[in-house]
């Protein structure tokens, strides 16, 4: 759906498609576990977030180059702007890089190649946050921060990603105070599968702007009113909720309910290599799905530019809204 929108919620490494996997495993000398890209799409089988990222960050082994991030951000914005997307503000794992012992400057460079070009070959503008491993220590994070203050002029924010569950926010308090300190903006994930209190503390004690996916908060109504009463923005990826089993069929997802409430709702892609779709197919689907109309689509639309970290742009914000009031539903 080609409704203009911009993207809040995804992880650069969840749009590594299958072929270009392969490709960058030719080029780097590396043997994948998977005859072709026939059988790994088959391997796309998930039971939780677990089993999705025990995938996800195997596969990540192909990246190696500076070359190799900017062809997979090159390739992502090619295609979110094929489905309308003219902002992006997307997220990195540089720890489960250096881990393997890929340079944080390798990563944010070859990104940043793509990025800076992004503007003119795509008509897409960009924000870059890099998240943090929940499931790795704390001291770890610091270290990652402290390593990317060379690049900082790159980085808008950080955010918290992987495993959630025995995780919680409050585990990141010294992270978050420090990259406060440095000027970035802050977002976590919390509550895809982490309980209601993962949110609140994401809020309280990290100090978050948006909350990254937000869909447990359902089961606290006073959270909810909280959330619609300061207006914090939901970055939800319901295809990838799907996927991971948060939820078990699209019919079923609480977007609709959530929007009637009064939250401020953004629909996301997440991971779409491994999810099914990009975000013009993710609007599509619920609108198929949850009979959301282009009224509740427009108020989507509205919602990712309202919550997109564009202060620093505000004639930009207001061109891109002027865009999706003018917009005609087919
Ligand atoms: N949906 C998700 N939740 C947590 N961490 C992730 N990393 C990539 N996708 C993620
Ligand atoms: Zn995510």
């Amino acid at each position: 759906m080609n409704l203009p929108k911009a993207e809040l919620h995804l992880h650069i490494e969840g749009t590594l498609e299958p072929e270009l996997a392969f490709a960058l495993a030719a080029r780097n000398g590396i043997e994948l576990p998977y005859a072709d890209t026939e059988e790994l799409r088959r391997a796309y089988l998930f039971d939780d977030l677990q089993s999705f990222l025990d995938l996800y960050y195997g596969l990540m082994a192909v990246l190696h180059t500076e070359a190799d991030f900017e062809e997979l951000a090159d390739a992502y914005l090619a295609r979110a702007a094929a489905q309308g997307v003219r902002h992006a503000e997307i997220f990195f794992d540089p720890q489960a890089h250096t881990a393997r012992g890929v340079d944080i400057g390798t990563v944010i460079e070859g990104l940043g190649r793509a990025l800076d070009r992004s503007e003119e070959r795509h008509g897409v503008s960009t924000r870059l946050i890099m998240c943090f491993l929940r499931d790795e220590s704390a001291e770890s994070a610091l270290a990652a921060l402290d390593a990317a203050k060379p690049y900082l002029h790159r980085i808008t924010g950080v955010g918290l990603d992987s495993a959630e569950v025995g995780h919680p926010p409050v585990k990141f308090r010294e992270v978050y105070e420090a990259a406060a300190a440095l000027g970035l903006r802050r977002v976590a994930h919390a509550g895809e599968e982490g309980p209601p209190a993962y949110i609140t503390e994401a809020l309280d004690i990290l100090g978050v702007e948006r909350i990254d996916h937000g869909l447990r908060c359902m089961e606290d109504p006073e959270l909810v009113s909280r959330l619609v009463r300061e207006r914090i923005p939901l970055t939800l990826c319901p295809l990838s909720n799907v996927r991971l089993r948060a939820v078990d069929i699209l019919e079923e997802h609480p977007l609709g309910r959530m929007m009637a409430a009064g939250l401020m709702c953004t629909v996301n892609s997440d991971d779409p290599a491994y999810f099914g779709g990009y975000v013009g197919d993710t609007f599509h689907a619920v609108h198929e799905a949850l009979g959301l109309g282009p009224e509740q689509l427009r108020e989507l639309a509205r919602n990712s530019f309202e919550a997109s970290f564009l202060e620093d742009d505000e004639e930009r914000r207001a061109r891109y809204l002027a865009e999706v009031a003018a917009y005609e539903f087919e």
